[in-house]
């Protein structure tokens, strides 16, 4: 107890020397800033650092306060009474020292209060100069109350607010912590008091340390002040902590809620707080001291600074593990099961990544193996691919020369022709194997690109014109198109259209091909439907020997076999298809028959045979390219296709033959045109006559019953109207019978003839509609026959006596405008067939000279002169020893014969064999012998032979003049 005693007194002396020394150290302050504020103060103030009496007594008139007031905030004080300055020894001017105490002081404070300034009381500078003596408590406050701490508050606030407006006045000023709120402790929050500090903070409460802290508060924050340059960021800093504070306890302060919010209030609120801070920090800092000092004092005497900052060390070290440790004892057992159970977490992690890493690893290595499959897949793709390449390129290379080699093949035949052969050049294959590519070219704007048809057409009329100087040639074409077994003529207007060079063929060509029927197949998108013949008539004149020949190219381009399953054919194309098949199949069958040597060919199984029949059968040079389609669902078709080539390959007729007539025979030629013209001519002298005849002849068998056996009579019948009508309507119907030669042939339609054939041919406009459209409905056509056009070519015939031929007929100015055909093509001229009266008695020399060679005529043999199919079906007969009742037998036969409603040609034909020999035919058959002359070939062909050929169907389908049977080429 004595001990402690004699510790608090000893605490006690050290506050109150140390209080002492600080408000000597304040008032020092304070004088200083006085006098260099003001003159005044200079003069009356001691020099250095005076007594509390005497600083005192210096402030005491207040002059020197207004004065420094009026400086810092001019005209604060409006009134200033000035005076001597009285020492303190004086003691006559105590009495106008108090009117000026008085006077100044009151102003003084009153101004420093406007400007809510700390300030103080008259009174404490009367205290101070009271001579009472001083007597410290424990707590080191003066007991009489008396004391400058107060003014020097007052003065040294001043002092901030001063340096706070040079400073700029930014923000609003305080001075900090000098205002004194009496409160208790119990309203200091924990939080700012901190946990040391609040078990003796209560006992502590208005103790003498609470003097000591506010001086050393005062003093802490004068230092802070003084520190002008760095005054405005500190003052921030303060800011910016004293509202954390300030948020602080408020929050913890229970009656805050309470708290009205007016000016006033913040500030006290915002004072409290700063001064519990300033409290907490004190009571800190004092401890910090003592038990620094303590420290100090254990050892030794001085300490120098070094050890006094390694104490300081070693204390912050100390608190901070304290603090620290304490924390983290709390909470180590928290943290370490967190982080077993983070640890836990994470090792379960770990095994589901390790496991799902086991996954991945394992899948990975079957994919690098598939991936490495694949490589070695597409490593032998690649070099497969390669290998293809390569073959590709071989085989491209290969194509591209088989394209020159494949008219390489076609090149000796134009010549050929040109030398008076007959050719026939076809291409065979299934539908969309390449046959129409071949034969016309994918494009003919190029010549590159041309197929065989332009080629050869462009090589005869180069060879033609490297020839002109010894051979004249001339040069028609035809074009037939075989559409569902009818024949069509695709040049309208002419069968037989003459040609001057290779423009004029292309552009009947174009002509043509534009009007073939062509559809839309699942297997060819253009498939043609028809089969087209192009055939190129050459008739060459030998300059030098004038002989003559004749060659006949046929360049045919088939329609396509198909399997209907496969082409999908419906409908009109599987009408189509049908009849192409039947056509092929007909083709084959005569192929067949031609390779077994059989006695029967069968040629007119189909329009297509019979229009090839020279070609195939003949002395013709014949090339036939076989197309198969490279793909594989082909195969089928593949095969057949090429069993069908190999059994036309086995093929062999003999040599071909040259169509070449010399001298002589071109003189009996004459002769039979000669006959021909003579029994025309008789035909229209019969005409004229048989009214006459028939009367004449009745009065001769009424007046004499017998006729001469060597007179001979010629017997005309005309037949009315009628039959003829029902003739030519069945002939219309009959199957058309066209030549492959067409010399002979014309086709002569010309649109307007009669109701009926205008319907026949195909109209231009048609024509140019479907070349544009290429409908894939072909145009229709109207089956054409031999009969029909002869009896339209007859029409035409000028001479004829029964029928008004121009009224019926265009002429061939009028056909060609209606077809539309360019000016430079023209028919080849008719025969110039004339008859002349004069002539008849030489005709008819003619007739039994041409008998006689031929025929070998017995004496009694009939011969009937028949010229059929005439518009009036004018039938004359000639008669040669023929009883009188034999010619009336022979009269009514025929009579009967034509009147019958089923009359046909067939019909005719065996009227004729069993009951007369008609001249004509002989005829006929004189000009077959006359070709087999020419050829070298059946020159002693027996007159039966001869009827068999027509009973095979030369009668029907005459047998060109210009194609002489010949060898079939096989070509691979
Ligand atoms: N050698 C080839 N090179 C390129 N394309 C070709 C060749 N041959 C044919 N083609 C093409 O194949 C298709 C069918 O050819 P194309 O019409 O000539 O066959 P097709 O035998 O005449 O058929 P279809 O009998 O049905 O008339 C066409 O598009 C044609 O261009």
């Amino acid at each position: 107890m004595v001990q402690d005693n004699h510790i608090k007194k000893n605490i006690n002396d050290e506050l109150v020397l140390r209080k002492a020394e600080e408000a000597a150290c304040r008032r020092f302050q304070a004088t200083k800033w006085l006098r260099e504020m003001d003159r005044f103060a200079m003069e009356v103030l001691p020099s250095k650092e005076p007594s509390e009496e005497e600083f005192c007594l210096a402030l005491r008139n207040g002059l020197i306060l207004c004065n420094v007031l009026n400086r810092v905030n001019l005209g604060a004080v409006s009134k200033v009474v000035e005076c001597p300055v009285f020492t303190v020894e004086s003691t006559d001017g105590a009495a106008q020292s108090a009117i000026q105490y008085f006077e100044n002081m009151r102003n003084f404070l009153v101004a420093v209060g406007e400007m809510k300034l700390l300030t103080f009381e008259a009174s404490d500078l009367e205290k101070v100069m009271l001579p009472s003596s001083h007597h410290l408590n424990i707590g080191g406050e003066l007991e009489n109350g008396g004391s400058s701490s107060k003014v020097v508050d007052c003065i040294l606030c001043l002092k901030g607010y001063h340096e706070w407006k040079q400073s700029g006045g930014i923000g609003i000023w305080k001075y900090g912590g000098i205002v004194k709120i009496t409160s208790s402790n119990k309203c200091i929050p924990p939080s700012i008091l901190g946990r040391e500090t609040v078990a003796g903070s209560s006992q502590e409460t208005c103790s003498p340390y609470d003097e000591c802290h506010d001086d050393h508060l005062r003093l802490l924050s004068e230092s802070a002040l003084e520190e002008s340059g760095i005054g405005g960021a500190l003052g921030s800093l303060f800011d910016r902590f004293g509202l954390k504070l300030l948020r602080d306890y408020l929050t913890d302060l229970e009656m805050s809620q309470l708290l009205p919010l007016n000016g006033m209030m913040v500030d006290i609120v915002t004072n409290q707080a700063v001064e519990q801070f300033y409290r907490q920090l004190e009571s800190q800092s004092c401890q910090l001291g003592l038990m620094l000092k303590r420290a100090l004092r254990g050892d030794k005497e001085t300490s120098s600074k070094a050890e006094f900052l390694e104490a300081i060390s070693g204390f912050l070290d100390r608190q901070s593990y304290a603090r620290s440790d304490c924390s983290r004892s709390s909470n180590y057992v928290e943290r370490l099961d967190l982080q077993q159970h983070q640890i836990d977490e994470i090792k379960l992690c770990f095994h589901d990544v390790k496991v799902q890493v086991r996954q991945i690893e394992s899948k990975w290595e079957e994919e690098v193996s598939e991936l490495g499959h694949h490589i070695q897949g597409l490593e032998f793709a690649a070099s497969s691919y390669h290998k293809v390449l390569e073959e590709n390129r071989l085989l491209y290379n290969q194509v591209q020369d088989l394209k020159e080699q494949v008219y390489a093949d076609t090149q000796p035949l134009i010549r050929s022709v040109l030398d008076g052969y007959n050719v026939c050049v076809f291409a065979y294959g299934q539908t969309g194997s390449g046959k129409t590519y071949t034969m016309t070219g994918p494009d003919l704007s190029m010549e590159e690109t041309w197929g065989v048809n332009y080629r050869a057409l462009k090589d005869l009329f180069k060879i033609s014109r490297e020839r002109r100087d010894a051979i004249r040639y001339e040069v028609s074409v035809q074009m037939i198109e075989i559409y569902n077994e009818q024949n069509g003529l695709n040049i309208p207007d002419a069968s037989l259209v003459s040609v001057r060079c290779t423009q004029d063929v292309f552009d009947l060509m174009r002509i043509g091909l534009a009007n073939r029927a062509v559809g839309a197949t699942a297997l060819n998108v253009h498939s043609s439907r028809s089969h087209s013949v192009l055939t190129v008539h050459v008739q060459g004149k030998d300059l030098v020997s004038g002989s003559t020949l004749r060659g006949c190219l046929h360049l045919v381009d088939l329609a396509g076999s198909e399997r209907v399953n496969k082409s999908e054919a419906v409908g009109e194309r599987l009408k189509e298809a049908q009849y192409i098949n039947k056509s092929l199949s007909a083709l084959g069958d005569v192929i067949f028959a031609l390779a077994q040597k059989s006695s029967h060919i069968p040629y007119r199984n189909s329009k297509l045979t019979q229009v090839l029949q020279d070609a195939l059968g003949g002395q013709a040079k014949t090339l036939m390219f076989v197309h198969i389609n490279p793909d594989v669902h082909a195969t089928g078709e593949t095969i057949s296709t090429l069993k069908f080539a190999e059994r036309v390959a086995s093929i062999e007729l003999g040599a071909a033959h040259a169509n070449k007539e010399t001298g002589e025979l071109r003189e009996l030629k004459e002769e039979v045109a000669k006959l021909k013209s003579a029994l025309e001519r008789k035909e229209t002298e019969m005409e004229q006559l048989k009214v006459e005849n028939m009367q004449y002849k009745a009065l001769e068998v009424r007046k004499t019953g017998l006729v001469s056996p060597l007179q001979s009579h010629t017997t005309t019948i005309t037949l009315k109207s009628e039959v003829s009508r029902r003739s030519i309507d069945g002939a219309r119907n009959n199957e058309m019978r066209t030549s492959s030669s067409g010399k002979q042939r014309r086709f002569q339609i010309p649109p307007g003839s009669t109701e009926d054939d205008r319907k026949l041919p195909l109209r231009q406009d048609t024509f140019m509609n479907s070349r544009k459209l290429r409908s894939p409905s072909p145009p229709v056509r109207v089956p054409l026959s031999t009969d029909q056009g002869t009896h339209i070519k007859n029409k035409c015939k000028p001479t004829s006596t029964s029928i008004d031929a121009t009224s019926v007929l265009p002429t061939n100015e009028n056909t060609r405008r209606c077809w539309d055909l360019p000016e430079k093509f023209h028919m080849r001229p008719e025969n110039p067939k004339k008859v002349h009266p004069e002539h008849e008695e030489e005709n008819q020399q003619n007739v039994i000279r041409r008998d006689r060679l031929y025929n070998k005529t017995k004496p009694n043999q009939q011969l009937l002169p028949l010229k059929s199919h005439k518009p009036e079906l004018t039938l004359t007969c000639r008669v040669v020893n023929l009883e009188p009742q034999n010619e009336e037998k022979t009269s009514h036969a025929l009579r009967g014969f034509f009147e019958s409603p089923r009359c046909s040609t067939s019909r005719l034909n065996k009227v004729q064999g069993n009951s007369v020999r008609m001249s004509y035919n002989k005829s006929r058959d004189a000009m077959q012998r006359v070709e087999s002359l020419s050829a070298g070939k059946h020159e002693n062909k027996p007159p039966n032979a001869a009827m068999r050929d027509r009973k095979e169907g030369v009668a029907d389908l005459r047998r060109s003049r210009s194609l002489p049977r010949g060898k079939f080429i096989n070509m691979p």
